[in-house]
């Protein structure tokens, strides 16, 4: 059923549910691409089916690779690195880790590739990532020179060789040079300047790699040496999401109940998986398996002062939390919050400033008050186009009345069926 334009939530008491969520986003795109490099059929199951992976698939096969769907299992037909398209346009929307790894993916190839995507998409910065593509001796542009999409490759195959990255916008850039680099002419050296954010990301993207048979050496997050490799082609399970994961648990923290998300857990590889440990923090009784991880609500939420830089898409989720707090709740060193779906910092401050908090924000920080009282009558959350924003605001509106949300289809993004999910967290 499509979603209305604008969506009341209903407050919830005390949740008590087993979930488990959509595959990972980000594991689901990585598998793809490496699935598409191999040679051979791939198996992907658990895989995310959602705006963000759809239009990876779409892309893919543009570009010649075939890709089978049915439910969440893909089979991806691998090339061996080849791209058998000599041209395409690829709309990419507003998925970031999509155009950032397939503009290193079609530097494999021999054509004229043009990757774009929606307006907000051509205000998110990619020119670091060209720049190390251009020092890989690649012909990789930004068509309207505004150092966003779209993005213009004029592929020749990748000579390798080394290349500076400026890593302090985005972890995706050195991730999608990283999964390219095995199908380079020569080995890759990448070093990476500035302070990399989402260091996580990185680690999942080399655990990706070694899983499909490539090994990286590395000196931290500092220097990666690439060799010449093939990836195999194999059967893989995508993880649960774990920025999903965290609306759920949420919700367990801020009604005093109890969500137990099934596939997401210790062992998981997503380090956004941390925001259980700051409810933890917070005051809430945390239980982990290897594959999943519970979260029960107390009637108690302290404040304090979280490092969010290695999961900023948790710092949404938080900040609507902070509002039942008993103490302020500063979220540090979340700059790039700034260059995502959109300034997510200003997004916050406006609308949780509507909901009555006061808010103060920072250049790369952000300190949520304590509700002293709920709003009068019903208030409209904007969202704009942001998933992240619909989903955690949604999670005020468990617990105060009259909490509508605009847009509430942008949640399509990485979790479709997000509402439908929040509002069978019933008691049971
Ligand atoms: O590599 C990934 O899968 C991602 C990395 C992070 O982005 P940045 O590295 O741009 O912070 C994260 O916010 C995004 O949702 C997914
Ligand atoms: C930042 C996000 O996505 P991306 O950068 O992949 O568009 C997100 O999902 O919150």
């Amino acid at each position: 059923m499509p979603l209305p334009p604008t969506l009341a939530i209903r407050p919830l008491r005390r949740v008590d549910a087993r979930v488990s969520v959509p595959g990972s986003k980000s594991l689901t795109n990585r598998a793809l691409i490496t699935a598409a490099l191999a040679e051979g059929d791939s198996t992907l199951s658990g895989c995310l089916v959602a705006e963000d992976s759809e239009v990876m698939v779409r892309a893919l096969r543009a570009l010649g690779i075939a890709v089978a769907i049915s439910g969440t299992t893909m089979t991806v037909s691998g090339q061996g690195g080849r791209v058998p398209a000599a041209r395409a346009e690829l709309d990419l929307k507003l998925s970031g880790t999509s155009i950032r790894f397939l503009t290193a993916l079609v530097a494999l190839g021999r054509g004229r590739f043009v990757l774009d995507g929606n307006a907000r998409m051509r205000e998110r910065p990619i020119q670091d990532l060209l720049d190390a593509l251009t020092a890989l001796g690649v012909k990789a542009t930004s068509q309207l020179q505004t150092g966003c999409p779209p993005v213009v490759v004029e592929a020749a195959g990748l000579p390798g060789g080394e290349a500076v990255l400026a890593g302090g916008s985005s972890s995706q850039y050195l991730s999608a040079l990283l999964m390219a680099a095995p199908y380079a002419q020569t080995p890759v050296t990448l070093t990476v300047s500035g302070e990399l954010p989402s260091k996580p990301f990185v680690d999942m993207t080399l655990k990706l790699m070694a899983d499909f048979g490539v090994e990286v050496a590395r000196d931290g997050y500092r220097r990666f040496e690439v060799p010449v490799g093939r990836y195999a082609a194999r059967a893989y399970a995508v993880e649960g999401d774990a920025m999903a994961a965290g609306y759920l648990w949420a919700a367990a923290a801020l009604t005093g109940g109890r969500v137990e998300v099934t596939n997401v857990g210790a062992s998981s590889v997503q380090g956004d998986k941390r925001l259980a440990e700051v409810l933890a923090e917070m005051g809430c009784a945390v239980t982990w398996s290897e594959t999943s991880c519970t979260v029960r609500g107390t009637g108690r939420l302290r404040g304090g002062t979280f490092d969010l830089n290695d999961m900023s898409d948790q710092a949404q989720t938080l900040a609507v939390v902070a509002l039942f707090a008993d103490a302020p709740v500063t979220i540090t060193n979340i700059w790039n919050l700034r260059i995502k779906e959109t300034d997510r910092l200003s997004a916050l401050r406006a609308e949780l400033s509507k909901l009555g908090a006061r808010v103060e924000e920072g250049g790369d920080w952000i300190t949520v008050h304590p509700l002293t009282a709920p709003p009068e009558g019903a208030v409209e959350i904007a969202t704009y186009g942001d998933h992240r924003m619909a989903m955690a605001f949604a999670l005020a509106g468990l617990r105060l009345p009259g909490v509508v949300i605009r847009d509430p289809a942008c949640v399509g993004k990485t979790f479709p069926t997000f509402f439908e999910v929040l509002a069978a967290l019933e008691p049971r």
